[in-house]
C-alpha cells in the first residue's frame, strides 16, 4: 500500500464513529461540489458498524436523495438472505434513510438470476451505464462512476471485497466485476469489483479493526504483491485511507503509523 494516511483509534466503536463521521464529511462536500455523491458500501463487520455510527450522527447536511450507493461486494445469495451485505446495510442504517431507490444500486440475488457471472454482467452493465451518464468517467478510464468514497473491510489473509489471495479475480484488468466461487469465507458463491474499478474510486477507504488482522495490515504496508495481498492493490486516484483499531496497527512500523 502506498501509506497515504494512517488513522487509528482505541477500538472498533471509536474507530467507527471517525468513519462515520469523515463518511458525512466527504459526502456533503461532494454534493457541495458536484450536486451528489457516489459510495461503494462495504460488507463485514466493521461495514456494518460504519453505517449505524452514521445513523448516531447528524446527518441534515446530506440530500439522501442525491447519494448513490452500491457495493464493493456481495453474497450471491437470495434476495434478503440476512447474508446479503445490501440486507445487512438496510437493517444498519439505510432502510430509515430518505435515499432515491433508483440510486441504491444493489448486485442481483441469486433469486433473480441464474449464475453469480449473469449477476456481475449486470452489476458492470450499470456501473458503466450510470457511469455514462453521469458523464463520470474516473480519472483511471474504467467504466464505472467516480466514486466520491470507496470503503473497504480487510480479511485477515487480507482479502478486499471478494478478491481473495491467489484468485484470477485479483489480478483482473478488463473487467469491473466478476463472479467469485469457492470463496475462502462463506458463502463460497459471491460478486465482486475488481482492483481497477476500486481503484477508480476517489478515496478508497479501508476501515479495520481487531489483532487477527494486524500481519495482514503490515504485510500490505510493506508492499507486498496484490496477487498473495489484494489490501495491497489498492489505493484512491485522489487518497487512500487506513483506519485502523491499535490493534489491527499494532505490527506496522512506527513510520507507517504517521498521521498525515
Ligand atoms: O462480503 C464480505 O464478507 C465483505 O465484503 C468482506 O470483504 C469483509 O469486508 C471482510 O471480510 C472484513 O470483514 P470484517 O470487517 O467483519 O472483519
Amino acid at each position: 500500500m502506498t501509506v497515504a494516511d494512517v488513522v487509528i483509534l482505541d477500538s472498533p466503536e471509536p474507530l467507527a464513529s471517525h468513519v462515520a463521521e469523515r463518511l458525512i464529511a466527504e459526502i456533503t462536500a461532494a454534493q457541495a461540489a458536484r450536486g451528489s455523491a457516489s459510495v461503494v458500501l462495504t460488507g463485514g463487520g466493521m461495514g456494518g458498524r460504519t453505517l449505524a455510527a452514521v445513523g448516531e450522527l447528524d446527518t441534515s447536511a446530506i440530500d439522501w436523495s442525491r447519494v448513490d450507493l452500491w457495493w464493493g461486494d456481495e453474497r450471491f445469495v437470495r434476495s434478503g438472505d440476512e447474508e446479503r451485505n445490501d440486507r445487512q446495510a438496510r437493517a444498519a442504517l439505510l432502510d430509515r434513510l430518505p435515499l432515491d431507490p433508483e440510486r441504491v444500486h444493489v448486485v442481483p440475488a441469486a433469486d433473480t438470476v441464474a449464475s453469480a457471472e449473469e449477476a456481475a454482467a449486470r452489476y458492470a452493465e450499470e456501473l458503466a451505464t450510470v457511469s455514462e451518464a453521469a458523464g463520470s468517467r474516473p480519472t483511471n478510464g474504467t467504466a464505472v462512476p467516480a466514486f466520491d468514497v470507496l470503503m473497504l473491510g480487510v480479511g485477515p489473509d487480507a482479502h478486499v471485497a471478494s478478491l481473495f489471495p491467489e484468485l484470477d479475480a485479483v489480478t483482473e484488468q478488463q473487467a469491473t466485476a466478476l463472479a467469485v466461487h469457492d470463496a475462502p469465507k462463506p458463502p463460497p458463491d459471491r460478486v465482486t469489483l475488481t482492483l481497477p474499478a476500486i481503484n477508480a474510486a476517489r478515496q478508497v477507504w479501508l476501515v479495520v479493526a481487531g489483532a487477527d488482522k494486524a500481519g495482514a495490515v503490515a504485510l500490505a504496508a510493506n508492499g507486498a504483491a496484490a496477487q498473495q495481498v489484494p489490501a495491497a492493490g489498492v489505493q484512491g486516484t485522489e487518497r487512500t485511507v487506513w483506519f485502523l483499531d491499535t490493534a489491527a496497527a499494532s505490527r506496522l512500523p512506527a513510520q507507517a503509523t504517521d498521521e498525515s
